[in-house]
């Protein structure tokens, strides 16, 4: 079964509506752990819209099982993540007026940047995994400049409404998983996944962890996080 990471990113939307303490996404990474999430995962933005330096710096000395810190690719954002010790660092692509992730990140185009400042993470013991769409020639370049994975952006697959563009999509993901692991790298994916649409993409071989964020925060504002956590983790086991 493959594992699931928790994105608590939007537990600290809530919070920061108010500009209040609650609800805090510290809280909510312990009781996603004690339903049996294997990691905990957060997006430090570079406008601070969600999650904030001091959640990362909490969650780092109570986070159990695993914290996996998204980051863009800025000499601000390494040297905190060089400060702080996550266990993974996944570089991702940020803009200021997106809503949300959008797209991978374009690792032909910043190779010489991603391989200096792998090198630094990867020194410092922090597994480093790179969030891009299912392309060869991405893949290609993510094995070249040293990550340790690729996340696989599942943004496109879960936009897809008719059952021929979902299976077009998730047919490139299978290709993106077998590329990626005959040159060694490790996969994860994310993004957009939600209890309806996870079934095909967790009965893939191949894929190690699952971040999922907005779905599960969405239901355990209503079930609770408990229950949110083991509902995906009961759909991922299937
Ligand atoms: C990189 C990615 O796909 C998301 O996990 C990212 O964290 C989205 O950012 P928001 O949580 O701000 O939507
Ligand atoms: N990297 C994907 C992630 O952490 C969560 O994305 P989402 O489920 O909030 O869309």
């Amino acid at each position: 079964m493959a594992k699931l990471g928790v994105n608590v990113d939007h537990i600290a939307t809530i919070r920061q509506a108010r500009g209040v303490t609650e609800p805090d996404p510290v809280a909510a990474a312990m009781l996603a752990e004690l339903a049996g999430a294997h990691g905990i995962t957060v997006h430090l933005r570079e406008d601070r819209r969600h999650i904030q330096d001091r959640d990362v710096e909490v969650l780092r000395k109570t986070v159990q099982s695993k914290l996996n810190l998204e980051m863009a690719l800025t000499d601000e954002m390494v040297a905190f993540a060089l400060k702080i010790l996550p266990d993974d660092v996944t570089l991702v692509p940020e803009g200021r007026h997106e809503l949300t992730t959008e797209g991978g990140l374009d690792v032909n185009m910043l190779r010489s940047t991603l391989t200096q400042k792998i090198a630094l993470l990867k020194q410092a013991g922090i597994t480093v995994s790179l969030f891009i769409e299912p392309d060869i020639e991405q893949i290609k370049a993510s094995h070249k400049v040293g990550a340790d994975y690729i996340e696989i952006h599942t943004g496109t697959y879960c936009e897809m409404r008719s059952e021929a563009d979902k299976k077009e999509q998730l047919q490139r993901i299978e290709l993106a998983i077998s590329a990626a692991r005959r040159l060694g790298l490790g996969v994860n994916a994310g993004h957009g996944l939600n209890y309806q649409n996870i079934g095909p993409v967790a009965a893939m071989k191949g894929i190690e962890e699952f971040n999922i964020g907005h779905s599960i925060v969405a239901r355990a504002s209503l079930v609770g996080m408990e229950r949110a956590v083991r509902e995906m983790l009961a759909l991922l086991n299937e």
